[in-house]
């Protein structure tokens, strides 16, 4: 990272009464980024945020934007703004009167916020004619665009969301989504935003950070997060997948050898690159995502491949899911892209084959 982080949340810890929500949280985020944050419902994503804003008291550690320390500073006077889930838009103001708020609490001339209100609105692609309705006459997406536009009004350094997307139905999230990433690019603000939306948190973020438990398990881009991911609870967390148990040999070279009781590879070693730092010799899991796996003859010529019995099949749009039984009981998790045939039927022996290059080998530990 060459440029100092616009956020830097040093060893943050929160307590409400004795239940620990946050339990040493650091991270660095840089002028500009979308960080996606996600985990299990209760893993402290709000908590975070509402320690960046300021709406509550950190027990220990350090937040600092733009080198600042934020200790002490009130809500109202951090350069943050927060979009919650649960719109809180004032439903006796209009749209302009909702937008303009954060202006009218800085007493800024009523002139000046009008223009700033019709720059939001062009912003957000609101239509001039509502600036006059009340929130109850627009539906749930305008009333979310409407709760970005004030909280962008502010000129933010950093925008705190979140949720804002989950209670809108999928097409309509679908194009918010689209929003919030040409907003994103066109302001150049920095982005912290909550999702249970896995999808969502691909799509839309330069980098991923996985808190289990008020800690952070993992941050980095979508790809790394998805491919390499740090431990067995984010391998299945961040979508579905399999962890093929395998025992790790000696390292030679930039190869490392191992074995399986199921999995057939002609090579029995792995390029080291593909197998974390922290896999020593012993007992270990590859992750292979359901995607990556084919039927194949059991001749083939695959880098590896294992027989299995079909036992459920699901049919979703352009993607059939599979569900197979391996003789030593391990159950996979398939999917095949854009057939309009059935390439396997259920209770059929096949084999599966997969290449390597996108397989990860990971620590075990708790799923
Ligand atoms: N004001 C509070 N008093 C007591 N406990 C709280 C308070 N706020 C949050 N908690 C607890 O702290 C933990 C973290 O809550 P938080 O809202 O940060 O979770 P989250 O990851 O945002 O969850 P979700 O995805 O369900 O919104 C939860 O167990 C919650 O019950």
């Amino acid at each position: 990272m060459t440029a100092a982080p616009i956020l830097s949340i040093t060893d943050v810890h929160k307590s409400y009464g004795s239940y620990p929500a946050l339990k040493g949280v650091s991270l660095d985020v840089r002028q500009g980024e979308f960080i996606a944050l996600v985990g299990p419902s209760g893993c402290g994503k709000t908590t975070l945020l509402k320690q960046v804003a300021g709406f509550e008291d950190t027990t220990s550690g350090t937040i600092r934007i733009e080198g600042n320390d934020m200790a002490g500073v009130p809500a109202a006077l951090r350069p943050t703004s927060m979009v919650f889930q649960k719109l809180a838009l004032f439903p006796h103001m209009t749209v302009a009167q909702n937008i303009g708020f954060p202006l009218k609490l800085r007493k800024v001339d009523p002139k000046v916020i009008a223009g700033h209100v019709d720059e939001m609105i062009r912003l957000m692609e609101l239509k001039p004619e509502y600036l006059t309705r009340y929130p109850r006459a627009l539906s749930g997406g305008e009333q979310q665009r409407v709760a970005l536009a004030r909280s962008m009004i502010s000129s933010p350094k950093l925008l705190l969301l979140d949720e804002p997307l989950s209670a809108l139905d999928v097409k309509l999230k679908k194009v918010l989504q689209a929003e919030l990433k040409r907003l994103h690019r066109s302001v150049g603000v920095t982005f912290v935003h909550v999702t249970h939306d896995l999808e969502e948190a691909m799509m839309l973020a330069d980098r991923i950070c996985v808190m289990r438990s008020g800690k952070i398990l993992q941050l980095g881009e979508p790809s790394d997060i998805y491919y390499r991911p740090a431990d067995p609870f984010v391998a299945g967390f961040i979508g579905e997948t399999n962890l093929l148990p395998i025992t790790i040999g000696a390292r030679s070279g930039d190869q490392v050898s191992y074995a399986s009781s199921e999995i057939v590879d002609a090579a029995g070693s792995l390029p080291s690159s593909l197998v974390a730092a922290d896999v020593g010799q012993g007992p270990a899991l590859m992750n292979v995502r359901p995607e990556l796996i084919r039927r194949c003859e059991k001749d083939a010529h695959v880098d590896c491949k294992l027989p299995a019995t079909v036992t459920e099949l699901f049919t979703k749009g352009g993607t059939v899911q599979y569900r197979a039984r391996t003789p030593g009981g391990q159950e996979l998790a398939i999917e095949i892209q854009g057939t309009s045939h059935l390439p396997m039927q259920l209770g059929e022996d096949v084999w599966l084959g997969w290449s390597k290059k996108d397989i990860w080998v990971l620590k075990p530990g708790e799923a």
